[in-house]
This record gives structure tokens, sequence and C-alpha cells, in this order.
């Protein structure tokens, strides 16, 4: 079974309007609300792609029961922790470039993490798990480690999409894969990538560190993967970009769906490029449709310097 863990789910509340002006009172054209947080996006995904999968985490008063309830008209198999504090609304803003507000999200007490930690009792090593986004503020930084101790004492496969110091940590517990966007991955080093060469040399790094596959994501300038026999670059398909919301969840979603289903990275990392732009295309995340359309446009070739 493939889990995901969002540990700070969110409400993404998406706004659209021609222009926002700072300081005066701006009246939208559109808006949409939308369950969000990474590993939900990613458990929308791999059911997208017919993979079995169980979302965990915690959620919280009226806005973790709209996400629940949403999760679950659309048929996903959940287990969340409920904890007493609100889910956080997160506020996208798209007008003449995108902004985003993100909520830091609820208290979560020790008997809630304990409850949440339950759940991965029963782990083997058939099991994956992709922890994905931030942490609420009342855990401490060491949180996705100490789980990813914990998954690994069980066999299983995990997955972390997370940045800075969190992610460098986990390195050498082996994740499956690891996908820094380009900006992520120069933060990371603290460094400044000039092109696709800079790219590679410190996508190299993390596999050197640990990471079993390193996919690198660069929005509509496509995306590398890199694993320890070859480096595979694609462009991004053409088409208009709607909503990049989750575009990196879907990729993470692609790779992992297909890497359980087939073992090819190669193949994984054509469908992590299709589901991302598949999402990039649409309001919401991306359906199977729009996936299975976008796939013919994704042309994979081997890269070298
Ligand atoms: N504007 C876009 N046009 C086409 N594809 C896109 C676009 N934005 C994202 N994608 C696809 O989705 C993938 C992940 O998007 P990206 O924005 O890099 O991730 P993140 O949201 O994690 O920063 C990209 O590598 C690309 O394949
Ligand atoms: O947990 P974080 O880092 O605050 O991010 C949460 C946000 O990320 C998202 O999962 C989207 O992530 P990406 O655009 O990076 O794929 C939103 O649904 C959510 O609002």
């Amino acid at each position: 079974m493939i889990y995901t863990v969002t540990v700070n789910p969110s409400i993404d509340y998406i706004v659209q309007l021609e222009k926002l002006t700072l300081g005066e009172v701006n009246r939208m054209d559109h808006d949409a609300k939308l369950p969000g947080g990474k590993g939900i996006n990613v458990s929308r995904i791999l059911k997208e792609l017919g993979q079995d999968n169980i979302a965990l985490g915690f959620l919280g008063g009226f806005t973790g029961k709209f996400v629940e309830d949403t999760l679950k008209e659309k048929d996903l198999k959940t287990s969340f922790t409920h904890v007493a504090d609100d889910t956080r609304i997160n506020v996208k803003i798209k007008a003449q470039n995108e902004s985003e507000i993100n909520g830091k999200g609820p208290q979560v007490t020790a008997e809630e993490v304990a409850a949440f930690k339950k759940q991965l009792d029963n782990l083997t090593s058939d099991d994956a798990v992709i922890l994905s986004g931030s942490l609420v503020p009342s855990l401490s930084q060491d949180f996705y480690f100490d789980l990813i101790k914990l998954i690994r004492s069980k066999g299983a496969q995990f997955v972390i999409d997370t940045t800075g110091e969190s992610l460098m940590k986990t390195l050498k517990e082996n994740p499956l894969v690891v996908k820094p966007n380009h900006h992520e991955l120069a933060d990371l080093f603290g460094v400044e990538l000039n092109g696709l060469d800079d790219i590679v040399t410190y996508g190299k790094k993390l596999l050197t560190l640990g990471a079993q596959h390193v996919l690198i994501s660069m929005a509509g300038d496509g995306g590398l993967l890199i694993t320890p026999d070859e480096v595979y670059y694609s462009a991004a398909p053409k088409g208009t970009v709607i909503n990049s919301v989750g575009a990196g969840d879907s990729m993470i979603g692609g790779f992992v769906g297909t890497f359980a289903a087939t073992k090819d990275p190669v193949e994984s990392f054509r469908y992590g490029l299709a589901c991302g732009s598949a999402t990039a295309f649409s309001e919401d995340l991306a359906d199977r449709a729009k996936i299975d359309e976008i796939l013919p446009a994704i042309k994979i070739e081997k890269y070298s310097k």
C-alpha cells in the first residue's frame, strides 16, 4: 500500500482577478475552494492513475471537515487523525502575477501525534510512505526524520518532499525519490545555478548523499531525472497554464504511482512530467483524461554535459 502523509493540510482558496491593487478594495472575478496540502494532492493523482493509497495526516475544525468531506466525495481512502484546532486556509491570488499566503496550521498535541504514529505500526516492506509539505508549528523540525526512521525500521520505502535541512538530513535513509525544484536545489546548497549543467551537478550530489532517484522540476522549463546510471531531460509540453498549484505534487504522484506499478524510472518520469503539466493546464489537479492527453507530448532524452 502507498500512504501519503499531509501533516498540514489546507483549504486552498483560489481567487482570480485581473489586477490586484494593494491598499484598495478589490473584487474577484472567480474563486474556487479546493482540498489542499501536498500529500493530499499526491493521493489524488495516485487515485487518478489507479494506484490504491491511503491519505494520512491531521485535520481539524470546520475547515478540516470540508477537506475530509471533499476527499470522501472523490472516493479517496483517508485515515486522518482529528485535532481540536482548525485546519488552515491557504490563499492563492491569481492576478497580474501569482501570490500565495499559506497559513501556519493548527496546534497538534502529543496525544494526537501518538494516535497518528500508531497508524504506521503495521507497515511492511511492501509499503511506501510519501511525506509532503510543511509541518505544523507545534511539531519539532525532527518530526519527519523520526517518522522516516520508524518507516525504514519496518523495511518500507519513503519519499520526502520538503526543503532545506529537513530534506538534507533524510537523504542518508535512502528516499525512493526526492523532487526539489531548481530554486529549492540552489537554496539547498546555497549556490546560484546557471543552466542545466549546474543543475545536474548539484542534483547528482543528492544521489551521492543517498537518494535512490532525483527529480528536478523546472516549472515551464520541464524536468530532469537523475539515476545512478543516467541523466534524462524533458522540456515541458506547450499548453495554456490555468493553475500551477499542485504541479509539483502531481509530478511526485505520477512518478511514485508509476514506479510502484512498473519499477521503471524513465516511465515513471514520463508520467511525472505528464501529471505535472496536466495539472498546470487544469483549474484543479489533473484528471486521468488530461494526463492521457498530455502523455504523447512528453519527449524524454538522455542528457549529457
Ligand atoms: N507552466 C508549465 N507548463 C508546463 N508544464 C509545467 C508548468 N508548470 C509546471 N509544469 C510541470 O510540472 C512539473 C512540476 O512543476 P514545478 O512548478 O516545477 O513544481 P513545484 O510546484 O514543486 O515548484 C514541472 O517539472 C513540469 O513538468
Ligand atoms: O505545506 P506547504 O509547503 O505550506 O504547502 C502547501 C501548499 O502546497 C500545495 O500542496 C501545492 O504545492 P505545489 O504547488 O508545490 O505542488 C497546495 O495545495 C498547498 O496550499
